[in-house]
């Protein structure tokens, strides 16, 4: 096991939304799991007028985020878990003068012995991020002289290649690149990171992942829930920031990549960014109309509920031209993947929840058999990310009779089955790497940048290009009928279930 440091944890916009719903609570299943070194404190750090009590209260003993879980608990235990946390209140801005803050975190670190490791967690919109990196450098705070310093960014990073390269050229001016950590929780998920082992630790997979095998790679991102109270952001955003250029992107890049030397993180960072760059960036109007698709989910029932439309929804514009559905075909110019379409969607307001990948591979070059050289019925490794996580391979296999008809068979693994083993939550798995040092599950900064390019013609295709379409779905759909259109040859979208122990195995589409 990795060595843990003493240190501090400063986390900036500490009153806000995530630090309470997941900084907080993946803290404590650190604590609980006894993975937090022995010395150990964070310092909240926000404009709120707050006391250490009442910040003790608000994240921890009264949190609704952790309440329910502290009931079984003794209560030592819990006041020790209470005990660690601390707040400053900034004045009234971020970009104030931190000599008082420098002055705190000095008195924490001489009292609890955190050896000067220090790690300032930005929690704050987006706009402050350089801000409070530069306030920090002013007071000394960034100074490795006397203990290391990192930085934690949060996403969005960026909201245009322009903006992320603004973003992570300001922050270089007061960290270094190694000291900056981009989290991006679905780097965190154990199933996306299986992504890499199912890839380089099998000798089965690895020599089928390239175009010879591979007929297309079908993602799908799926949420049931709306903007809910986000509107304000979302609508600023989108599917294609919010969703696409970081999560699916990572994804992609996982999948797209070649086998790194080793598994340090520069050597598998590398890779990723390699296969980023190597995403065929669209720039023609007619290559962007036909292969990208946006809509937008409209009022509907669901389950009897009903559901306001988009543009209904609470800090949204009502002629707003956010799209909160995106499926993405593109092809990804390298001797692997030449020819090989990529199809990727994300949407909100899905019939459900699901995030997984699906290899199809082609279909065998000489049918011999009945019935099976139906494209739909070629194996497929289907890799579930979310939720009923694991991977099923489907496979044919001869119906008991006469003759030789074939049908889909599953071969498969759910993570539930490792009922024992404790699986991390993201938050919880990005903040102990980062309190270790290791930098393999965050993004750098040109891992941003290289995502940001293929994305930043779409983005500007969809708001200046001519005629653009912006679809309807009725909200609780799989997203708007044309996008089957995307999909050649098959010419419809995987819609998975959210329980892939219950994706049929004999059937006839699946
Ligand atoms: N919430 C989530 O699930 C996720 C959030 N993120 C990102 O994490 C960061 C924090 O998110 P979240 O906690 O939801 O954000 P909040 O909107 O809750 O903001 C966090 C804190 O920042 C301060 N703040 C808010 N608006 C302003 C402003 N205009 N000027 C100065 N200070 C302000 C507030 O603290 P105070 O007034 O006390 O200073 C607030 O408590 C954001 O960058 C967000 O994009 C990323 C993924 C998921
Ligand atoms: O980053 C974001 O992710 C969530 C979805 O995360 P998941 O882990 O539940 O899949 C999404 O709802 C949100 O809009 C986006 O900002």
């Amino acid at each position: 096991m990795k060595k843990t440091s003493n240190q501090l944890l400063v986390i900036f916009g500490a009153s806000g939304d995530l630090t309470a719903r997941k900084l907080v609570p993946s803290l404590f299943n650190l604590y609980l799991a006894r993975q937090l070194p022995e010395n150990f404190v964070v310092l909240g750090a926000s404009r709120s007028d707050m006391t250490d009590k009442e910040f003790r209260n608000k994240v921890v003993l009264e949190s609704k985020y952790l309440k329910p879980r502290l009931e079984d608990l003794k209560e030592n235990y819990i006041q020790g878990f209470s005990d660690k946390f601390f707040y400053e209140d900034l004045g009234g801005a971020y970009d104030t003068d931190y000599s008082r803050l420098r002055k705190r975190v000095e008195d924490l670190n001489n009292k609890y012995k955190t050896e000067g490791n220090i790690i300032y967690y930005l929690s704050t919109p987006p706009t402050l991020y350089e801000t409070i990196a530069k306030n920090l450098a002013d007071a000394g705070l960034n100074t490795q002289n006397n203990g290391w310093k990192r930085l934690i960014v949060e996403k969005p990073f960026g909201y245009s290649l322009e903006t992320a390269k603004a973003l992570n050229t300001g922050l270089q001016k007061y960290f270094t690149e190694p000291q900056i950590y981009r989290i991006d929780h679905y780097l965190g998920k154990e199933t996306v990171q299986n992504l890499l082992v199912t890839r380089f630790a099998n000798t089965i997979f690895e020599p089928l992942w390239n175009r010879n095998y591979i007929h297309h790679v079908e993602i799908t991102n799926a949420e049931s829930v709306g903007v809910e109270k986000r509107g304000g952001y979302y609508d600023k955003s989108g599917a294609l920031r919010d969703m696409f250029q970081n999560h699916l992107l990572q994804i992609v890049s996982l999948i797209v990549m070649e086998p790194p030397i080793g598994d340090q993180p520069e050597e598998i960072r590398n890779e990723k960014v390699k296969a980023l760059k190597s995403l065929r960036i669209m720039t023609d109007a007619q290559e962007l109309h036909d292969n990208t698709i946006r809509a937008q989910y409209m009022a509907s029932t669901i389950n009897g509920e009903k559901v306001k439309g988009y543009r209904e929804e609470d800090g949204v514009d009502s002629d707003s031209t956010t799209e909160t559905y995106a499926a993405i075909k593109f092809f990804v110019d390298n001797w692997r993947w030449k020819d090989v379409p990529f199809y990727v969607r994300t949407a909100k307001r899905m019939p459900t929840k699901v995030t997984e990948v699906v290899i199809h591979f082609k279909s065998p070059h000489h049918h011999i058999f009945q019935d099976s050289g139906i494209n739909n019925k070629d194996n497929k490794l289907v890799i579930r990310i979310q939720p009923d996580e694991g991977i099923l391979m489907k496979f044919g296999v001869k119906v008991p009779g006469q003759g030789f008809k074939v049908e889909r068979a599953n071969l498969d693994f759910y993570y539930s089955s490792l009922a024992q083993t404790h699986v991390m939550e993201a938050y919880e798995r990005l903040l102990l790497d980062c309190m270790q040092g290791d930098a393999t599950l965050y993004a750098r900064a040109d891992e941003v940048e290289a995502a940001w390019e293929f994305v930043d013609p779409i983005l500007e295709y969809w708001k200046n290009g001519k005629d653009v379409r912006m679809y309807g779905y009725a909200a609780g759909v799989w997203g708007p009928e044309n996008a089957d259109e995307l999909i050649d040859g098959i010419g419809y979208w995987r819609n998975p279930g959210s329980n892939l122990a219950e994706d049929p195995g004999y059937c006839v589409i699946c």
